[in-house]
């Protein structure tokens, strides 16, 4: 018997073509992901070589970083000629790319899964951080940037250091009203916005089983800010039953090998990692961010914390400035913070379940005088199912805006920004200064508490709102 393997030494393995002395492997790439904001000058590099694209059938492209949500017109020149250049660069290289307004557009990270194109077991690459949403299928997936990413289109191969591994176990059950997007937060704000630094990480614990597929990925893409290079769970029934069926996922014969192989690729018992964190998630209540990082988050319930109270000079540096940028006092209640926008959305929080959630919560309720709420499904395949299960109507009725699908207001690269100043709660993944427009102040939710914090025109969880859940 060999030595007992991680997940992430399996699909590591499964995957070098060649080992090189310095220590980097060369690793084979079963599904690149391109967008228009980060392969514009990787395609230009390959031009200069005169190369071309090693497997354009293992490339897929869409529009989602600069498209406006509110028009097929992108008025923004910069955007439009980003979007314009990857037309053109799929064209000429036999790229299958998903062009804004189309059926199957939306943010790569919501695409690919939908489609069944991400699988067990793979290695996927994209030039994007949030590429580890991709984990949630136990596939090995990084974010890489744009001379890899032409490295990639060139050789479908990645030179790579093996990552140091890390496991995060989630201990007991998750309580009612906690949200994946709330776990993400709350292990974040105990390990820290570097807390996983260089490591790939391994989330699993019972809890972990119990949550779906889209709360898995929700979870996986938030690896990212708490530093790891990538974050997966290992493949379970939940994995098999969302991808039984998808458009692009094995069929027939070829099913039943995918899924033999899918099994075999559990960690196995006794396998070490570099690293291992435990996170009880009985006593958890919904989570916020006060500043701007992810570390800066407190539950709901709590206040505003006072910089005085962290030991680290840095963290409490830090905490200074974050505050005064936020317009914070030390000590106000999270819940009295007024908020004047709501965003739902991004490839954090932009599934079906996610506008389910928050659907939910504003049913037969409105969003507050003032306050602006933009739903931007994450793609047009979950624009189209939630028009069909009627949610558009929900969000309409409440007031709230409901548009095409794209990154839109999760980063100012498009027409979906915030104004000087304006203060919002965003289901996004990212609230450092300036990030989602000038002056924008962000605070990160799950889609519930969003929806609440729309109702109530502050920071607000639904079991606070006249009549609850
Ligand atoms: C523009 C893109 C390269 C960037 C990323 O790498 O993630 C963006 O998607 C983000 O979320 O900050
Ligand atoms: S939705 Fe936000 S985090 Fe996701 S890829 Fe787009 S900009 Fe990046």
């Amino acid at each position: 018997m060999g030595r007992a393997r991680t997940i992430i030494d399996k699909i590591w393995d499964d995957h070098v073509v060649h080992s090189a002395d310095g220590g980097s492997d060369l690793l084979y790439v079963d599904l690149h992901l391109v967008h228009e904001a980060s392969s514009p000058q990787a395609f230009d590099g390959l031009r200069r070589e005169g190369r071309t694209v090693r497997r354009p059938d293992l490339t897929l492209a869409v529009e989602d970083h600069n498209v406006p949500t509110d028009s097929l017109l992108i008025q923004d020149p910069l955007g439009r000629a980003q979007v314009e250049e990857l037309r053109r660069n799929c064209a000429r290289h036999g790229i299958e790319h998903f062009t804004h307004g189309s059926a199957r557009q939306g943010i790569a990270h919501v695409v690919a899964p939908e489609l069944g194109l991400v699988q067990p077991g793979m290695t996927v690459v994209c030039g994007d951080s949030h590429t580890s949403t991709h984990g949630a299928f136990g596939a090995l997936a990084f974010g890489i940037g744009t001379s890899d990413v032409e490295h990639v289109l060139a050789t479908q191969t990645l030179p790579l250091r093996r990552p140091r591994t890390m496991a995060v176990r989630f201990a007991g059950t998750t309580p009612a009203d906690v949200t994946p997007k709330d776990l993400a937060l709350a292990v974040i704000a105990r390990i820290g916005a570097n807390g996983a630094r260089g490591h790939v990480v391994e989330y699993s614990g019972e809890a972990v089983e119990a949550i779906s597929m889209e709360g898995r990925m929700t979870i996986c893409n938030m690896s990212i800010e708490a530093g790891a290079r990538a974050g997966l769970i290992a493949p379970d029934e939940t994995t098999t039953a969302y991808l039984r069926g998808r458009r692009l996922a094995p069929a027939g014969a070829g099913w039943e090998r995918a899924a033999a192989f899918w099994r075999e690729l559990r960690t196995d018992p006794g396998a070490e990692f570099d690293r291992e964190v435990t996170v009880d998630v009985s006593g958890l209540t919904p989570f916020v961010t006060w500043g701007t990082n992810l570390g800066q988050a407190v539950a709901l319930g709590a206040a505003v914390p006072d910089p005085e109270s962290f030991t680290d000079p840095g963290e409490r540096a830090a905490a200074v400035r974050a505050l005064e940028y936020m317009g914070l006092a030390p000590g106000t209640r999270l819940r009295e913070v007024a908020i004047d926008t709501v965003f739902l959305g991004s490839c954090t929080n932009g599934r079906i379940e996610d506008l389910r959630a928050a659907a939910r919560v504003l049913r037969g309720r409105t969003v507050a005088p003032g306050v602006r709420m933009l739903v931007v499904p994450g793609s047009m395949e979950v624009r189209r199912q939630a028009e069909e299960e009627g949610l558009h109507e929900d969000f309409l009725a409440a007031g709230a805006q409901w548009r095409l699908s794209g990154c839109s207001m999760c980063m100012g690269m498009n027409s979906d920004r915030l104004r000087g100043g304006e203060r919002v709660a965003s289901t996004s993944n990212r609230n450092y200064e300036g990030r989602q427009g000038d002056r924008a102040r962000t605070h990160l939710v799950s889609p519930a508490t969003a929806a609440a914090s729309a109702v109530a025109g502050r920071l607000a969880s639904p079991t606070e709102l006249d009549g609850g859940l």
